[in-house]
């Protein structure tokens, strides 16, 4: 073979990577020193048993923030950028097909506008259309999604073309017309194009255009008024096929069968069936997967990913290739909710320098292949054995052999009843998404490829983060365990950075502890930090005392210099450590002691999709940078307690180590509660000041004002031992 150009390149973030490592030996000493302190003030505590157990609890609360800040390491070892060179493809004749799978739920929380941009978009890939096949998953199985997609498919005849040509940007048509104003015809062209540019006839087209796209919003409307909307968790199988136009891709409505009594695995079972079905019907060897608000901002991502799939030095071991979730809802730096989640994409850089990122869920193209848990098919291996694995279908069986050629749509109506049978529920034997030696690749190109919508209230949030911290949790828990299973089948580095994000969660118990204790104890009078000397030089009373505020300090630059370098202002920090925080105190607690229960067989899992319809007044409060209180109950009445809790400690142990004059021991410990309050000024704010809709419910203060008293009494308790 002759030497080829490569198709993607990759580079080393030098300069990321030294501040990483400068960072991890001299915070990593830090935290030396600090662990010698402890250990030798609770050898030598004797004074009270309360003030020896203090101790241990403060020092839990650090061990367990050192753990995770020592896993953190791996992914921020090596950082690595990758490019790409599309121009450098084989010819469209060569390329290989490709299968979308998009998911949505519920008609309702994902209306049907917003589920057919998607659909369009990924219909507008700049792809071979022919090679292209598009696969509809409704766990709604409702009719209201069935005829919505019938009619984007014809909006798109008229739409693809369009796109086309005049090489369009940006083919999903809702942001495509609100903004027209912003980005205009000109500049949301791909590459420079020069012919078709009579900018008469793309004024006529363009009218026409918008008139087809209000017709088509028309018709969807009058589709929620004639049709039942609302999701169903009872019914049979649905296939539609859409195929009656050779030149435009394949469609294909999907709604597997649903039984209350059968657990449907959520969005992973729904995963399944479309791998099933297309396997049948297109059975490409790469699939894109889109949850139903993501939609593709950039035609050509298809192309990127190929550069990596095509490239022979990767391929044969390449799983999947990820592309970052971002979001086109946020406001950026006044990001409130912290839905960018930069803590995540940043370790994303890191892993690509490993063996690559997990799944994230969606905007991911991955090989068929991995998804079947299989290295290629040996002819001769044992059908019985294959059909244990994969269910009985003979007719899917073959279709996971390479040479399989699909003869679909046929009116073989075997064929068709073998693809009914296939989205009913007697095959849910699950495909396993852990495949061993795969890699994968993380890609996130300037120009985003793909847009989703993110959470802009804090209910929504906060439940959020609860869903997925409790996955990890269950994975931490499992025997897939990244510290257990993995460190055996991974490199070190891998596993490690795996198991930071399995073990997240248990972040709540140092932000639970670091919340109550110091303060508690400076009403009673107990100091838990090395004493400071506060006007002399740092060094003069303690030398542990400074060596607790450089933790301190050095862990907060490194997250400015993070931040900073993403191209944010120091507001996203402010808000990352403020979500930080609520988050730790709610969702990761609730998750694990879910995942807890789970496992002892006392809950349930359950899936609430997050909802994509934009509500006007949580709309507002968001651009207006105010945060939207009506949360669970539960999880406001801990946040205010809290609250409370330090702004009571503040107060109270303020004034009396002024007055009993204990400021040098008691430094930290009043620096610890003021430093909350604050940080949370919002939710004060919420109790307090805000009469609108987004602010904390007067029930929820009031429960909040008796709990914090009776919590903040308690250090009473604690003196007198
Ligand atoms: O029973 C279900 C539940 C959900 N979905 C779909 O799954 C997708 C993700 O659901 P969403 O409510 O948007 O959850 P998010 O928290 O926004 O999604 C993130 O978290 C999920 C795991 O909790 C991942 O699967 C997603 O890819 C990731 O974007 C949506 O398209 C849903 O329609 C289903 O198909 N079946
Ligand atoms: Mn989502």
């Amino acid at each position: 073979m002759e030497k080829s150009v490569p198709m993607n390149d990759w580079k080393a973030m030098k300069a990321q990577r030294a501040i990483n490592r400068v960072h991890l030996f001299i915070h990593g000493a830090a935290l030396a020193a600090l662990f010698y302190y402890r250990i030798t003030t609770i050898a030598t505590t004797t004074s009270s048993s309360t003030h020896f157990v203090a101790h241990l609890v403060i020092f839990t609360a650090e061990l367990t923030l050192s753990f995770i800040w020592l896993l953190s390491q791996a992914s921020l070892w090596n950082p690595v950028a990758r490019t790409v060179y599309p121009e450098r493809l084989p010819s469209d004749d060569d390329l290989p097909s490709l299968d979308v799978f998009i998911c949505t739920a519920d008609p309702v929380k994902e209306p049907s506008l917003g589920v057919m941009n998607t659909v369009i978009s990924a219909l507008a890939l700049d792809y071979p259309p022919t090679k292209l096949h598009l696969y509809l998953s409704d766990d709604g199985g409702s009719p209201v999604t069935l005829r919505a997609l019938q009619q984007a498919r014809s909006f798109a005849k008229v739409w693809l073309p369009f796109c086309r040509k005049y090489k369009l940007k940006n083919r999903c048509p809702q942001p495509y017309f609100l903004g027209e104003e912003i980005i205009g015809l000109e500049e949301g062209r791909v590459g420079d194009s020069d012919s078709d540019s009579d900018s008469d006839h793309s004024f006529v087209d363009k009218k026409a255009i918008e008139e087809a796209y209000e017709d088509f919003k028309i018709s969807l409307g009058k589709i929620v008024i004639e049709e039942d909307v609302g999701a169903s968790r009872d019914h049979s199988s649905t296939i539609e096929v859409m195929s009656d136009d050779e030149e435009f891709p394949l469609v294909v409505y999907v709604a597997r069968e649903k039984r209350p009594s059968h657990p449907h695995n959520f969005k992973a079972g729904a995963l399944n069936v479309l791998l099933r079905v297309s396997g049948m019907m297109s059975n490409s060897p790469y699939i894109l997967s889109l949850d139903c608000d993501m939609y593709c901002n950039d035609p050509t991502s298809a192309r990127q990913a190929m550069c990596f799939h095509l490239d022979p030095k990767l391929s044969q071991n390449l799983a999947f290739v990820q592309f970052p979730q971002i979001f086109h809802n946020i406001r950026r730096n006044h990001d409130i909710y912290d839905g960018a989640m930069r803590f995540i994409w940043t370790k994303w850089d890191g892993l690509n320098g490993l063996r690559g990122p997990v799944l994230s869920g969606t905007g991911f193209y991955i090989k068929r292949e991995a998804l079947y848990g299989i290295r290629k098919l040996q002819p001769n291996v044992d059908l019985n054995q294959l059909k244990e694995y994969y269910g009985s279908s003979n007719e899917f069986i073959k279709s996971i052999y390479r040479s399989y050629k699909t003869n679909f749509p046929s009116t073989d109506e075997s064929l068709q009843k073998e693809v009914q049978l296939l989205a009913s529920y007697s095959y849910d034997k699950g495909f396993n998404l852990h495949c061993e030696g795969w890699i994968s690749v993380y890609f996130a190109p300037s120009r985003p490829c793909f847009l989703g919508s993110s959470p802009i209230s804090l209910s929504e949030t906060l439940v959020q983060n609860m869903r997925w911290f409790l996955g990890l949790s269950q994975v931490a828990l499992s025997k897939y365990s990244p510290l257990v299973y993995g460190a055996m089948r991974m490199s070190v580095l891998q596993s490690i950075a795996y198991a930071e994000l399995a073990c997240y969660p248990i972040y709540f118990l140092p932000v639970y502890i670091l919340a109550f204790l110091p303060q508690l104890c400076l009403l009673a009078g107990l100091p838990l930090y090395p004493q400071a000397c506060l006007l002399l030089a740092l060094f003069v009373s303690s030398p542990f005392f400074a060596v607790f505020v450089f933790v301190l300090i050095s862990s907060q630059l490194k997250q400015a210099q993070e931040v900073m370098a993403s191209g944010d202002s120091l507001r996203t920090w402010v808000n990352e450590h403020r979500v930080w925080v609520m988050k730790s105190l709610t969702s990761y607690s609730f998750a694990v002691a879910n995942a807890i229960l789970e496992k002892m067989g006392l809950a349930k899992a359950s899936f609430v999709p997050t909802s994509k319809v934009t509500d006007g007044e949580v709309d507002k409060l968001y651009q207006m940078g105010k945060y939207d209180f009506q949360a669970p109950p539960a999880f406001m009445v801990i946040l205010c307690s809290i609250y409370m809790i330090n702004l009571g400690a503040l107060v109270i142990g303020f004034g009396r180590v002024l007055v009993n004059g204990k400021i040098n021991e008691m430094a930290m410990q009043a620096f610890l509660p003021l430093f909350g309050v604050i940080l949370h000024y919002p939710l004060m704010e919420g109790m307090v000041l805000r009469k609108d809709g987004g602010r904390v419910s007067p029930s929820v203060s009031l429960l909040s004002a008796l709990v914090s008293s009776l919590l903040l009494s308690a250090y009473a308790l604690l003196s007198q031992y």
